[in-house]
């Protein structure tokens, strides 16, 4: 489990201005073991600093955060940040180096023999559904969508925990998105991995999340709730609003189909998707 439990940050203001910038204020939370938490919410609210204190790339001003019980505060920060995986949204590939030395970076990293990481490699490609072949190739050769998996495949390399993703599919076009997204899907409970997962793309939110929770201002915490019950009962307008609940042309709403699952249903009744419930 991760627990936030009042974490605040403060950054130095822009040069010469008198204040700070509050990204984030007193924000408490946590995420279960084995589950996709996503933290959506408008550009500027503060997820991509919420995610990366996890892994002690960003220090909160004040507040803790515990993983499994221990406060990461505490714990050798190379370390901490090896042991989880993070993507962000342009993959963040080492240009020099080919894919299959991208994904073994991590497990070399961590002591694994030449051996042992190529295996990783093998198993990663297979994993997130590239050719063996693809291991020998540069990032400036992959696609869009390759390149998101590679980024995906080396995240994973070393089967961490914890899985960050920065909106990691923001970048590429809706129909490869699709593909990636339910790759994650079918990879998440194999792996049994926490993932936190960040986009501002609520349609996304709902695909993936187990739990999401929806941001405003500062890391301030509108609702926390799984997909189909924020659908069902939005806390507020605000909700309302990014769920585009109150949209002309979305007017989703929730039904419950005969087999016992969710389906998401537009104005018209049109279906829109199916939530995924754990
Ligand atoms: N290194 C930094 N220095 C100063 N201010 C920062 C820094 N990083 C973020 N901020 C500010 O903190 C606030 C939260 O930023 P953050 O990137 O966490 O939000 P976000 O919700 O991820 O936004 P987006 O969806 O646009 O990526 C913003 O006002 C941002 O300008």
């Amino acid at each position: 489990m991760i627990s936030f439990e009042s974490v605040t940050k403060t950054y130095p203001g822009p040069r010469r201005a008198a204040h700070e910038v509050v990204a984030v204020q007193d924000t408490s939370f946590t995420v279960d073991t084995g589950t996709i938490t996503v933290l959506a919410g408008s550009s500027g609210c503060g997820k991509t600093t919420l995610l990366r204190m996890v892994n002690r790339m960003v220090t909160p001003t004040s507040g803790t955060i515990r993983i499994d019980g221990d406060d990461i505060a505490e714990l050798d920060p190379v370390k901490l940040r090896r042991s989880i995986g993070y993507v962000m949204q342009h993959a963040g590939l080492l240009p020099h180096k080919t894919v299959a030395e991208n994904i073994a970076v991590v497990p070399r990293l961590n002591g694994a023999t030449k051996a042992t990481a190529r295996d990783a490699v093998g198993r990663m490609l297979e994993l997130v559904e590239l050719p063996s072949d693809m291991g020998g190739r540069y990032p400036a050769e992959l696609s869009g969508g390759q390149a998101q998996r590679v980024g995906v495949a080396r995240a994973l390399a070393d089967e961490p925990n914890i899985l960050l993703m920065d909106e990691p599919f923001g970048a590429v076009d809706p129909l490869v998105r699709a593909g990636l997204q339910q790759q994650l899907l079918d990879i998440q409970p194999e792996l049994g991995t926490t993932l936190l997962f960040v986009t501002h793309d609520m349609n996304e939110a709902l695909r993936l999340g187990h739990e999401i929770i929806l941001l405003a201002e500062h890391g301030r915490i509108v609702q926390q709730d799984s997909p189909g019950q924020l659908v069902a009962e939005p806390a507020n307008a605000f909700v309302e609003d990014f769920l585009g609940l109150n949209g002309m042309d979305q007017n989703l709403r929730t039904r419950i189909t005969e087999d016992g699952r969710t389906l998401v249903v537009d104005s018209l009744g049109r279906p829109a998707g199916f939530l995924e419930q754990t």
